[in-house]
């Protein structure tokens, strides 16, 4: 069988010798990027996310700390945390897990971040800046995505994407990447009607829906590129994606696995985004 795995675990580990070695050459300059990890609670999944995160800046050169703050942490509380770090001159990236708790309003939370340290990509200031062109930090996730494309030499201009999925933090922000690059862009949501019509059309499916198996070969056009931001348990607990990677791999021209395809980097971006903070404030 042909290989048409996209390898996004491959593609993150070049990416992250080079941040290594740009970071090596900024702690010559008495620069140490520093990352902070928040996290709200104790959901089995976002620890063993946020754990990768700080294993990862730390293998990478940086300065990381995760605070793990009980559940009945109020807003107040996590606001003035947030505060003392914008104001902490060691401190480049704060990334506040995402969910909450129900009792926190995650808009106010991503409010109080710096939007100079905000290396989610998640505070209004950045997202309206990146809407109308200007320089700003980009979410991670389809900042991956475009990432892992471009070192593959995909071109996506004049191509049909289509993507799955409106969320603030994927969905909609990668329909806008591609746009910015050129792409002809479609959104497919839980109000279209007739799903499977439209991604059959995509050149590129991106699809972040967070239902498991979701996507079939009956979805997917001959030849297709397939990108799959989902990570879910299957009837037997085993991580798996929106799509339905043995049955839609036969058919697409090149599909990103899970694991080891979207997520690797997603927290690669993290750490370019850390990189590039740190950069800017120290100068
Ligand atoms: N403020 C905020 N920023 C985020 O970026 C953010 C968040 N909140 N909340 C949760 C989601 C989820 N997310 C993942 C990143 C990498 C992997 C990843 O590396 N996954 C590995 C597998 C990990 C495993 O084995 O469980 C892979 O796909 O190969 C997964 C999930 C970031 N998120």
């Amino acid at each position: 069988m042909v290989n048409n795995i996209l390898d996004g675990k491959k593609i993150a580990s070049s990416i992250q010798s080079d941040i290594e070695q740009q970071v090596k050459t900024l702690k010559q300059s008495g620069v140490v990027p520093g990352l902070t990890v928040i996290i709200v609670g104790d959901n089995p999944a976002s620890i063993t996310y946020v754990t990768n995160k700080k294993r990862t800046s730390e293998r990478l050169g940086m300065n990381s700390a995760l605070l793990e703050l009980p559940e009945s942490t109020t807003e107040l509380e996590l606001v003035n945390k947030i505060v003392e770090l914008n104001n902490d001159p060691t401190v480049h990236g704060i990334l506040v897990q995402l969910p909450l708790p129900r009792h926190i309003d995650e808009s106010k939370i991503i409010h109080a971040i710096s939007p100079e340290k905000d290396v989610d990509g998640f505070h209004p200031i950045n997202v309206g800046k990146f809407v109308i062109g200007e320089e700003s930090f980009l979410p991670c996730t389809p900042y991956g995505i475009m990432e892992m494309l471009h070192f593959e030499g995909i071109d996506v201009a004049g191509k049909h994407v289509v993507v799955v999925g409106r969320s603030n933090i994927v969905g909609k922000p990668m329909g806008l990447m591609m746009l910015k690059n050129n792409a002809t862009v479609t959104y497919v949501h839980s109000k279209t009607v007739d799903v499977s019509s439209i991604t059959k059309q995509a050149d590129i499916l991106i699809v972040a829906v967070g239902k498991a198996k979701f996507i079939t070969s009956e979805f997917v056009k001959d030849g297709a590129i397939v990108i799959d931001v989902g990570m879910n348990r299957d009837e037997n607990g085993k991580l798996c994606g929106d799509v339905d990677f043995e049955n839609v791999r036969n058919i697409a021209s090149f599909i990103t696995p899970v694991p080891g395809g979207v997520g690797p980097m997603t927290i690669t971006m993290l750490m370019k985004n850390t990189l590039e903070s740190a950069k800017k404030l120290s100068t």
